[in-house]
This record gives structure tokens, C-alpha cells and sequence, in this order.
């Protein structure tokens, strides 16, 4: 398996190589030359598996040789050991059509963990088997740059910052990133909003000669370890619900931010996954919604949600979709996003926009409705949504057909998000992992959303 860039002046490279590239070095996302094909007979062997069993699986389609698979074994038991569940993601069935996959069981009670507890463990490995230090340079609305420092906190060899928008993240999100007090850890609030962040750290990995001097190593969804981590739990969901002979279709709907989650359904649904409908949620940072209705991907003015992780305007991951759906047409795509950055939007054609209805359906959910929908499913189900699962479950609500049977995704635990569920007369108790957060003293340096004093206080951290 070789990987190539979307925009296509990037030599085809391996699966490690891929990893350590993150950014593709021509400013687009690398993708698999071919994407494996997984038959109705493989899917049907695989239903017993457990989730480290299929997660071996489904890389070894990937990977090549460049990992021994006894290597291998090992780092995807390590990454899983601190989940708090065997099954890493169970479903939980609410009701005949729908199912909530939860996807928070592990260290940082967010989604993000099940990627990053592996990459933290893939980096260690790599930075000791190439004996190279690895500067890990991250953006994030919360979730990720959570998981990503638990993933690597103490780690020889790897040093990591996170940029994260200042007062725009949950209470437990800042606290679970900045409570680590590990040497090899920077937290950088920027006073600015996610976007911000995302664009500074998409221009030092487009800056090469910076780039190489410092090693720069990414853990957000550009980097396509991500995706395919991610594409594990749709197969393992499929397989949970659909134990008997019969392989029918089912929707998953996907709180949506920078459009990397639900880019792995695209990709298990692309691998043989029998997906029916892909759900895109998202808050009233609609952008994703808009496209899909309308064909006009523009982003338009940042607000904040009780959904904080979604609060996000410009999807990285919208350049992998761009790329299969022209076709696998590397100029086209460089040409769009060339328009994008030229006039600060894409409009594709109506008979483009079919297509694009085709592959997805998407709903926008409002800060009152997310908010109803918390209490509601608590009244009536007995369970509580975080945030950004209750715009998932509004998305489900609007888009799903009758007859239909539904995965809807809790990427957060409720505890997550305490201010939101407060607001709807909720008390819950804290699991003690993020109980004791509180009493902890934090360390961030807060900086202006100024590229020069970033790559200032970068450069130190670097160095050190
Ligand atoms: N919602 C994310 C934003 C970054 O997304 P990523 O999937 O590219 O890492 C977060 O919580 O940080």
C-alpha cells in the first residue's frame, strides 16, 4: 500500500512515512493509492472478533510489512489497556431503530482517545526504531489535544504542543490538558477561536524548511493514521448490531467539526461497509450542513455552542471527500482549493450536488434544540447526551427514514460538558478521573493569536 497527496506532488510513500509527513508536503492530505476492498465474506469472519482483533485487521490492509505484526499486537494492547471497557466502543440500543455507540470510554472520555491513545503509542515506536525525536504540533477545540497529551505525556523522545482557542473550550477540556505537569508538555491558549489555531499550525507544517528543523509531527485528523483508526469502530459497530446471516445497510450519524469521523465512515463505507445513509450533525457552526444542501462550502461566522469541540469553520478533512468525489483528480482538487483560499468558497454544480446528497445527508442542530434533546433523552430513555451527541441525536431525528436503523455517535462523555447539562437542570456526578482535576494547579501560557510569538514560544519549548 502507497500513499499519494490530494493535490498530487508528493512522491508515493509508505504507511510510516505517510504518519510522520501528516500534512502532505504540497499542502494537501495524503490518502491510500487504492482503497482496500473488504467482502461480504470477510465481513462475516470478522463478527466475532473483539475491537483489537478487528483493529489488526483492518491495518494489516494498510500497512504493509512495516510493522511485524507481533509489534504490532502489542502496540494496539497498550493503547487500549487504559479504556475502561473490554469492548472499547460498545453500542448501547435506545429503541428499535436506534443505537448510540459510545465512544468515551477512554482516558480523556472523548472519541478522540481511540485514534490518539494508538498514535501516542505509534510515535513512541517510531521514535525509538528510527532513534528520532518527535515535535508533535497540534490544534484544538478541546477533545483532541486532550487525548493527544494523555497519549504522549512522559514519553522519551517526543515532545508535543497544543494550541487551544482561550475560554473557548469546556472547563474539564482546559483542565484535562493543562493539569499535566510532564517536561515534555506546552499548552499555548491562543486568544483567538479554533480556526485560528488550525491556521497556524497548517501553515508551520506547509513551512518545509521548518517543518524539518524541528522535526513537526501532527495528531489532528490531516495526519491519516486518524482516519483509519477511526474506521475501525464503524466495522466493529456494524458487526456488534448485525450478528446474524443477513447484512443489511444501516445509517451512522456523526457529530461533525473537521470532518474527520465521519470521512472514516466515507472510508469504511467506500472499503465494503454496507452504510446506508452518512449523517453529518453539527451546531450552528453549520458549514458542513449548508455544502450539503445547497453545494456552497463558504465558511461563514464563528459562534459559540454548548458544543464547544464542534465549534469549527473550516473541516480539514473536507479536501479527502473533495478528492474522491472529482474522481481522484488531484488538479481538480488543487484548482478548488485554490478557489476556496482566492474567494472564500467552493460552489460546485447541481449535478454535483446529487452526488454529494448521495453520499450524505446533514442536519444543523440549534444551541435550544441540543439543549432540549439533553433533557429529553434523559426523561425518556434514562440517558444522558453530552453536547455534541445531542446534535447527533437531533440529526438522527430530522434525517433518519422511517424503518431505518441508526448508529448515532456520543463522541463525549456528559461530564465533559457539565456547564451545558447544568443548563437543563441535570446534576451528575463526576467520574473521580475528572473529580480530581479540580484541585490540580494548571500550566498554559497564554499567547495573542499572533503567528511570530507562537513560533516563538514554540521554538524554546523545541530547543529545550
Ligand atoms: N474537534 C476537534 C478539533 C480538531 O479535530 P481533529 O479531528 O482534526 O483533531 C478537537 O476536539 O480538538
Amino acid at each position: 500500500m502507497q500513499y499519494i497527496s490530494t493535490r498530487g506532488q508528493v512522491k508515493p510513500k509508505g504507511f510510516i512515512d505517510t504518519v510522520l509527513m501528516g500534512l502532505a508536503d504540497d499542502g494537501g492530505l495524503m490518502v491510500p493509492v487504492e482503497v482496500p476492498a473488504v467482502t461480504e465474506d470477510t465481513l462475516q469472519k470478522w463478527k466475532t472478533l473483539s475491537y483489537e482483533k478487528l483493529f489488526l485487521e483492518i491495518f494489516s490492509l494498510y500497512i504493509n510489512d512495516e510493522i511485524p505484526q507481533e509489534d504490532l499486537r502489542e502496540l494496539v494492547r497498550r493503547s487500549y489497556s487504559s479504556f475502561r471497557t473490554p469492548e472499547v466502543t460498545p453500542v448501547h440500543q435506545v429503541n428499535d431503530s436506534l443505537y448510540i455507540l459510545e465512544l468515551f470510554h477512554g482516558p480523556t472520555f472523548a472519541f478522540k482517545d481511540v485514534a490518539l491513545q494508538f498514535m501516542g503509542e505509534l510515535y513512541s515506536y517510531v521514535s525509538k526504531k528510527q532513534n528520532k525525536i518527535i515535535h508533535i504540533l497540534g490544534a484544538t477545540s478541546g477533545d483532541t489535544g486532550a487525548a493527544a497529551i494523555q497519549g504522549v505525556r512522559g514519553k522519551e523522545g517526543i515532545k508535543i504542543c497544543i494550541l487551544h482557542p482561550h475560554q473557548k473550550v469546556s472547563k474539564v477540556q482546559e483542565l484535562q490538558m493543562t493539569t499535566v505537569d510532564d517536561e515534555n508538555v506546552l499548552n499555548l491558549s491562543v486568544k483567538g477561536n479554533f480556526d485560528d489555531c488550525q491556521k497556524v499550525i497548517k501553515e508551520l507544517f506547509a513551512d518545509l524548511d521548518f517543518k524539518s528543523k524541528y522535526h513537526l509531527r501532527a495528531i489532528n485528523s490531516i495526519n491519516f493514521v486518524r482516519i483509519l483508526a477511526q474506521t475501525v469502530y464503524y466495522f466493529y459497530a456494524y458487526l456488534q448490531i448485525n450478528k446474524g446471516e443477513q447484512l443489511p445497510k444501516i445509517n451512522f450519524c456523526v457529530p461533525s467539526g473537521n470532518f474527520g469521523n465521519i470521512f472514516s465512515g466515507y472510508l469504511a463505507k467506500r472499503m465494503g461497509l454496507p452504510v446506508n445513509k452518512l449523517i453529518i450533525a453539527t451546531n450552528e457552526n453549520n458549514i458542513l450542513e449548508r455544502f450539503v444542501k445547497t453545494g456552497e462550502y463558504k465558511p461563514g461566522d464563528f459562534k459559540m455552542t454548548h458544543s464547544p469541540s464542534m465549534d469549527i469553520q473550516v473541516a480539514s478533512n473536507f479536501e479527502r471527500y473533495l478528492y474522491y468525489f472529482l474522481g481522484e483528480d488531484p488538479e481538480k482538487v488543487s484548482a478548488y482549493m485554490k478557489e476556496l483560499q482566492q474567494h472564500g468558497k467552493i460552489t460546485i454544480s447541481p449535478e454535483d450536488l446529487v452526488k454529494v446528497q448521495q453520499d450524505f445527508a446533514a442536519y444543523g442542530a440549534s444551541n435550544t434544540q441540543c439543549l432540549e434533546l439533553i433533557g429529553d433523552y434523559k426523561k425518556s430513555y434514562d440517558y444522558l447526551l453530552d453536547p455534541h451527541t445531542a446534535c447527533g441525536i437531533a440529526a438522527y431525528e430530522a434525517e433518519a427514514g422511517e424503518g431505518e436503523v441508526t448508529v448515532t455517535f456520543a463522541t463525549a462523555h456528559p461530564a465533559k460538558f457539565d456547564e451545558a447539562v447544568r443548563l437543563v437542570d441535570i446534576k451528575q456526578p463526576f467520574p473521580p478521573q475528572i473529580e480530581q482535576l479540580f484541585t490540580l494547579p494548571q500550566h498554559q501560557k497564554i499567547v495573542e493569536y499572533d503567528k511570530a510569538e507562537i513560533v516563538r514560544e514554540l521554538e524554546t519549548f523545541y530547543q529545550l
